[in-house]
């Protein structure tokens, strides 16, 4: 049996496990007696003769892990028979970092169920997979009890009933954000880059524009403001506004050398995709590092995109579900450049849709996302709100441009002596 599956099995009863139905994590976990309990709420609705299935990525290799998860929805979207509904799962040992898998839960009525295990065990023979089915009956018949499909013929795996878990204190992807979704350093955005080079061949033309190291050899001379908000907010007429008024540098992150590749890696899965746009903002540094010696810099998007966009996606739910305030991955890059000012433009849902709209640009996919799912967005603000490092002020981009424009020249005075 693989050393990763040996090592998530060593600890299997202690783990929890979580079913996603409309965004809202439902927790169950295991027992080896039954004690009369109800079934967890995500067999709550199933007759008895109904079987479910988990289906968990089980790789030790985070790439290959990464790329697989999707294929996979593909994968059991299409062959699944038509009376089987599939939802996105997870499992994770409390409070242990790094512990959280990412799966699939299936529910198929018994009709279909013969169907389901055929195609399943023939899957886990070939891929990287944990699959457990479940089953009603035990306890009296009103228990379902969870059977972990042994990864290998000699092993033996106990049954488990599966009972009610409660909620853990903060979201379980939490657990794996750090270093999966966000990068604190830019060894770590750039080892993920290095390693899917087989898999990626464009991933060697990004690591070619890259510095040598992250860091910085002086502190700029002029003042360094970051504008930072949802699309549409204002950042990009008013950083044009901000440049000429100021005679300032305009930079962006992503820099516009990275252009070529941004579309490719915005398909990759987030580990790619964040790890990218973490490189992204290493690059800019070096050129904020440059001009600042020269000129006051205005930069359109830094980090607080990256992490905040990341946090957010990782994170499913009301904005309740981020990671508390606080939490260490609102924390700033340790060998990241500081601008001196980070500006945080400030929309209401309405006028942002208006001017999305009168613009008439193509949206990436997850500008789409925040169009149409008002907790994403919600969950966007919060997480900039809450990452610390450089002042952040936000600022009221409602009113006419030339207002705001006055407005963050105010602020930039106060906050920067220039
Ligand atoms: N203060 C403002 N009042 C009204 N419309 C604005 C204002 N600032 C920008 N716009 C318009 O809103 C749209 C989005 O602005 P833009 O600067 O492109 O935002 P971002 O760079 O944040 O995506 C553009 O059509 C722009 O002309
Ligand atoms: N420094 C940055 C800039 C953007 N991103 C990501 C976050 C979102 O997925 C998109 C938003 O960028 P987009 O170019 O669509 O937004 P604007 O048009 O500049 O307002 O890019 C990032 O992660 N880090």
């Amino acid at each position: 049996m693989a050393k990763h599956a040996k090592s998530l099995l060593s600890r299997w009863s202690s783990r929890v496990f979580l079913v996603e139905v409309d965004e809202k994590p439902l927790y169950f976990r295991l027992q080896a007696r039954h004690g009369g309990e109800r079934a967890p709420q995500v067999f709550g609705q199933l007759r008895q003769e109904d079987r479910c299935f988990s289906v968990l990525v089980c790789t030790g290799d985070r790439i290959k892990g990464a790329k697989f998860y999707p294929q996979l929805r593909d994968k059991l979207s299409k062959e699944l028979p038509p009376g089987c509904d599939l939802t996105t799962m997870g499992s994770f040992l409390p409070r242990v970092r790094d512990s959280f898998i990412r799966g699939y839960f299936l529910k198929s009525s018994a009709e279909y169920s013969a169907h389901v295990e055929r195609l399943l065990r023939d899957l886990v023979r070939r891929e990287p997979l944990l699959v457990c089915s479940y089953a009603a009956g035990g306890g009296g018949g009103q228990a379902w009890t969870q059977r972990l499909w042994s990864p290998s013929e000699d092993e033996t795996v106990s049954d488990y009933f599966v009972v009610s878990s409660d909620e853990p204190e903060c979201h379980p992807s939490a657990l794996s954000m750090i270093n999966n979704d966000v990068f604190y350093s830019f060894e770590e955005a750039r080892d993920v880059f290095r390693k899917c080079g087989d898999v990626i061949p464009e991933a060697a033309s990004v690591l070619e524009m890259l510095p040598g190291s992250a860091g910085v050899s002086q502190k700029p001379l002029f003042p360094v403001v970051v504008l930072e908000g949802l699309d549409a907010t204002g950042k990009t007429t008013l950083t044009e506004s901000l440049r000429e008024t100021l005679g300032a540098a305009l930079l962006r992150s992503p820099p516009d050398c990275l252009s070529p590749w941004r579309a490719l890696f915005d398909r990759e899965p987030p580990l790619i995709r964040r790890a990218f746009y973490a490189l992204g903002n290493y690059i800019t540094a070096q050129q904020i590092a440059q001009e600042g010696m020269k000129t006051p810099v205005i930069v359109d998007r830094f980090w607080h995109s990256t992490a905040a966009y990341a946090i957010a996606t990782a994170t499913g739910g009301p904005v309740s579900n981020l990671p508390g305030e606080g939490s260490e991955v609102y924390s700033w890059p340790g060998d990241l450049l500081r601008p001196s000012l980070v500006l945080l433009l400030t929309l209401d849902a309405e006028e942002r849709k208006r001017r999305l709209k009168d613009r008439g640009l193509e949206k990436t996919d997850e500008e789409q996302k925040l169009d149409c799912n008002q907790l994403f967005r919600l969950r966007v603000e919060e997480a900039y709100r809450r990452i610390s490092g450089p002042p952040c002020v936000t600022v009221d981009a409602s009113p006419s441009a030339d207002k705001v424009l006055q407005q963050t020249l105010l602020l930039i005075r106060s906050n920067c002596h220039l």
